[in-house]
């Protein structure tokens, strides 16, 4: 067990206890933006590159940027995305498995249409006025709980773009759905009612059947013109030539769904906390939204699309959040065939973990790594990913949703920084685990600018140790 056989040298490591491996403590949560203590230890202990075993598998952990750039650039030959089992079982072995090879390209194709600069720049005034009115909404309440406040603005936007669900008109919660789904989505494999993975499975098969209804009454009742992306979909269902199957068109409506909410939400949570952690930058995003509104003509007119390219030190602001966030810890991979690194061998069959972390908080590439400095991007080429800017992925597989991520992320910052002042009231420590669960419990008070200003109140806490709240409001 603990010498698996390979025809070559196995990176350094241990492979833990039979059948649990190492997947304690691979689960337990930590409460730091460093490399995740799993990794961190194992990378003094035996180098960039190490072994270990997850719920019963062999893995491989790449923490080094050359490595974890190579096996993005040779998705398809020596390695192929792969999931772990818990992650094959809940999407349906369909999905993994289809979403490969030539289909997989088609759809990517018709996803990447949805999120071209065309899709976006039209976009831009339904993403701005969904923005305004959570915030609009926010502003009214004592707190807010950001994390979950924000995912249903995002998720009510997307679910409007993909599925035209309007969460007001409809009779069930599609996003309740997602919710019980990601809370169990990197838990212990244990299928007994109660657990969150059960609840994670009974999420899914819920909202699978939601949009097996819709896509049935949209057989029955087409649109008669194009409304959204399930109509395209549809139509390319129906085309003779199709090599799309229903499966996997409701899996793909499902990964769209899942993947566009839980990770921006956290995204701009994680950037609130920053910026009120870190006022000068707070300082500098404001002056820049600022002048936007000031060199605006019309200022009736909502945000266009040449403000938006121009939005520099905001687009710096969201990749420093993206690197020090770390979004999504890992990146799973399955070697294809044995392949040799350096002096060590990747078994075939093995997973592979790329630790996206362990390069974005590396000291020798990015100076004081724990510090939020956007600065450190001025002189960046801001696209795409490289060697040492992972955060959504690359290579083949680079994800398709970050311009959409992007647009939102900009505008609500627009929205907020222009009109609204906030202050942190409780929670927002991180907790990370091997999922998607941080900054915990962010709460936050939320004001407009212009009735603190009426209000006058100097003690209102969005004033406390401002000093440009003194200058602008006195
Ligand atoms: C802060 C926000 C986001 C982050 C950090 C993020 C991160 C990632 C990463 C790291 C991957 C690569 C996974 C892999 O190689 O196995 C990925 C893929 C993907 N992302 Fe995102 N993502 C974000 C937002 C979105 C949004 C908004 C959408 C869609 C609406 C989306 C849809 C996808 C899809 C469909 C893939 C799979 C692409 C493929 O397998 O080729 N993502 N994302």
């Amino acid at each position: 067990w603990s010498n698996p056989r390979c025809n070559g040298n196995l990176p350094p490591g241990s492979m833990g206890l039979p059948l649990l491996g190492e997947s304690l403590e691979f689960f337990a949560s930590n409460s730091s933006s460093d490399i995740p203590p799993f990794v961190k230890e194992r990378m003094k202990r035996y180098g960039p590159v190490f072994r270990t075993s997850l719920v019963g598998r062999p893995v491989i952990v790449s923490t080094n940027s050359d490595l974890n750039y190579y096996i993005f650039q040779q998705e398809g030959r020596l390695f192929q995305s792969w999931y772990p089992d818990t992650f094959t079982e809940i999407f349906g072995k369909q999905n993994v498995g289809s979403l490969h090879g030539f289909i997989y390209k088609y759809l990517k194709g018709m996803v990447l249409n949805l999120f071209g600069p065309e899709s976006l720049r039209k976009m831009l005034t339904e993403v701005e006025q969904a923005a305004n009115k959570s915030l609009d909404m926010w502003s009214r309440q004592e707190t807010v709980e950001l994390k979950d406040a924000s995912a249903a603005m995002i998720f009510d936007l997307t679910a409007k773009k993909l599925i035209s669900h309007d969460p007001e008109k409809s009779s069930e919660n599609l996003r309740e759905n997602f919710v019980a789904f990601i809370k169990g989505l990197i838990s212990f494999p244990l299928n007994i009612p109660g657990t969150a993975y059960h609840k994670c499975l009974q999420g899914r098969k819920k909202a699978m059947t939601m949009l097996e209804n819709m896509l049935e009454e949209r057989r029955r009742r087409p649109n008669k013109v194009q409304r959204d992306f399930y109509d395209y979909v549809l139509e390319e269902l129906q085309r003779k030539d199709t090599v799309l199957t229903e499966a996997v068109a409701l899996d793909l409506m499902f990964v769209l769904l899942f993947a566009s909410f839980e990770t921006t939400s956290l995204a701009i949570t994680f950037a609130i906390k920053m910026l009120a952690e870190n006022p000068h930058v707070l300082k500098e995003l404001t002056e820049e939204h600022d002048a936007i509104l000031r060199k605006r003509e019309d200022s009736e007119l909502g945000l266009t699309w040449k403000e938006y390219k121009s939005m520099k030190f905001t687009f710096q602001v969201i990749n420093e959040t993206a690197r020090l966030g770390n979004i999504v810890p890992g990146i799973f991979r399955k070697a294809l065939k044995d392949i040799k690194y350096k002096e060590h061998t990747i078994p075939a069959g093995w997973a592979v973990m790329v630790c996206p972390p362990a390069v974005h908080l590396n000291p020798s590439t990015y100076k004081d790594p724990l510090q939020f400095n956007p600065w450190r991007w001025e002189e960046s080429e801001l696209k795409g990913a490289s060697k040492n800017f992972m955060a959504f992925g690359g290579g083949m597989r680079f994800c398709v949703g970050t311009d959409f991520t992007k647009v939102q992320m900009a505008v609500f910052l627009h929205c907020l920084v222009t009109k609204y002042r906030w202050v942190l009231m409780k929670g927002g420590d991180i907790v990370r685990t091997p999922g998607l669960q941080f900054p915990n419990g962010l709460h936050i008070q939320i004001s407009e600018k212009h009735k603190i200003r009426a209000r006058g109140g100097r003690n209102h806490p969005s004033r406390q140790d401002d000093e440009e709240a003194d200058h602008v409001y006195c």
